[in-house]
């Protein structure tokens, strides 16, 4: 497919778009309601669609957001979804068409990094796009989950409606939110769908209140009954987000939906891979990790700016080579040390593809580990603890949010 069958849509074309993207993972197309809750993710000039014989067959789009990245900076990024191309038009390079434009157009935004949660994990690797942070999906007994007694605690919970939630929920993700790399903004269109289209009927808004009469955590969670007449008549609370300030304002939300009525399991995804929630309860095997995911993708767009924004441990520094067959500008050595990241014509004591630097680049996985999975070429056997030292981040990176 050549490039100029790629265009950005016109906002008349968004609901079109959306129809492919749904219809790409076997969806129906949206009702109108379901759409009207969705447009607000749709922002002008970032929605992409690919033509064929003047029939849009594929489309991309992406969320102005920004991403923490270890050292406490937080960069402009685009939140990239929505990818589709239509079943009789795929393999034939119409993704290939859209990563280039859409990679283009994130670059002359000025956003030095680009992420996604991809479908699949075989897919995005060729587009210099690396797993970077992970999350685990747990599940708790309530019958045996109790939180000891020196788990911290304190405040107060309130339920809220939808409506209520959709006023206090942006601006209290925003103000609670922490610095943890991996953490990504939520524009207030991305609350509006996630209250609306994304949200089963049964979505319940739980609010902490700390001891100060400051709100300062929230879950949204729902729960799933089974009949006991055709069933086993267990009930499972599904939790899709919990957030606290702090360790009080996070504990009080779990002893709040361990200690919820009829409840017999209670189901949390996207939690962070090192969260100790175990630590919390008198029986740590009441918890049982039921998968640990890959979340977050990255693509250090541009790699100049996104390696100086980060912070490094103590360590010497190391020459990388980055290979970047997608964005050619990007392939080079560079000298990455705690002082800082240089361009350099240095011997690279380590060779890596973009992805595998997109990998590292928020600390979830270390030098070591990609070295003996045969993604980083060691010249220098030295450069490798070094690395990691450069790298390591004390906590598990961690997005846990959809888009
Ligand atoms: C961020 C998100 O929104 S994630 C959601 C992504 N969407 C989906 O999964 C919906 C269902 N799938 C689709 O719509 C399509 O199959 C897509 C978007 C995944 C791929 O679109 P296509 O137009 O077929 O991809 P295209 O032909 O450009 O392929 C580019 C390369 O990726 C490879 N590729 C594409 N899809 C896949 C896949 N599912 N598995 C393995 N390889 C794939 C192709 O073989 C090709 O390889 P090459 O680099 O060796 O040439």
């Amino acid at each position: 497919m050549s490039e100029h069958d790629v265009r950005p849509l016109a906002e008349a074309e968004f609901r079109d778009a959306n129809r492919v993207f749904l219809s790409s993972l076997h969806r129906p197309a949206p009702t109108d309601q379901q759409w009207e809750r969705s447009t607000a993710r749709y922002e002008p000039g970032r929605v992409f669609g690919a033509f064929r014989s003047g029939e849009l067959v594929g489309t991309t789009m992406a969320l102005g957001s920004s991403l923490a990245v270890p050292g406490g900076a937080v960069l402009p990024a685009s939140a990239v979804t929505g990818v589709g191309v239509r079943a009789d038009h795929t393999r034939r390079g119409v993704l290939r068409a859209l990563m280039r434009t859409q990679l283009d157009d994130v670059r002359d935004r000025g956003e030095p990094v680009a992420m996604l949660h991809a479908s699949e994990a075989v897919i995005y690797g060729r587009f210099g796009y690396g797993e970077a942070t992970r999350t685990r999906t747990v599940s708790l007994d309530t019958h045996r989950a109790t939180l000891h007694a020196d788990a911290p605690s304190g405040g107060s919970i309130r339920l809220l409606d939808k409506a209520e939630a959709g006023k206090i929920l942006p601006e209290l993700y925003r103000r609670i939110v922490s610095s943890r790399p991996g953490t990504i903004s939520r524009s207030d269109g991305w609350w509006e769908s996630r209250l609306g289209v994304f949200s089963g009927e049964q979505m319940v808004v739980a609010i902490h209140t700390g001891e100060d009469g400051v709100d300062d955590g929230f879950a949204l969670y729902e729960a799933k009954m089974n009949d006991y007449r055709f069933d086993d008549g267990t009930c499972e609370l599904q939790v899709g987000d919990i957030r606290g300030a702090d360790a009080v304002a996070t504990a009080s939300l779990w002893r709040f939906l361990l200690g919820v009525d009829l409840v017999d399991r209670v189901v949390v995804i996207d939690r962070p891979v090192d969260e100790p929630l175990e630590r919390l309860l008198t029986d740590r095997r009441a918890c049982r990790v039921s998968s640990v995911q890959d979340d977050l993708w990255v693509r250090l767009v541009d790699v100049p700016a996104a390696l100086a924004a980060r912070g490094y441990g103590t360590a010497e520094p190391v020459v990388v080579e980055v290979r970047d067959g997608f964005l050619p500008e990007n392939s080079g050595s560079y000298r990455i040390g705690a002082d800082g990241v240089q361009r350099c014509a240095a011997q690279p004591q380590l060779s890596m593809d973009v992805d595998v630097l997109a990998s590292l680049y928020l600390g979830d996985v270390g030098v070591s580990a990609l070295a003996a999975g045969g993604r980083v070429a060691v010249h220098d056997p030295a450069a490798v603890a070094e690395a990691d030292r450069l790298f390591a981040m004390t906590e598990a990176p961690w997005c846990g949010t959809g888009f």
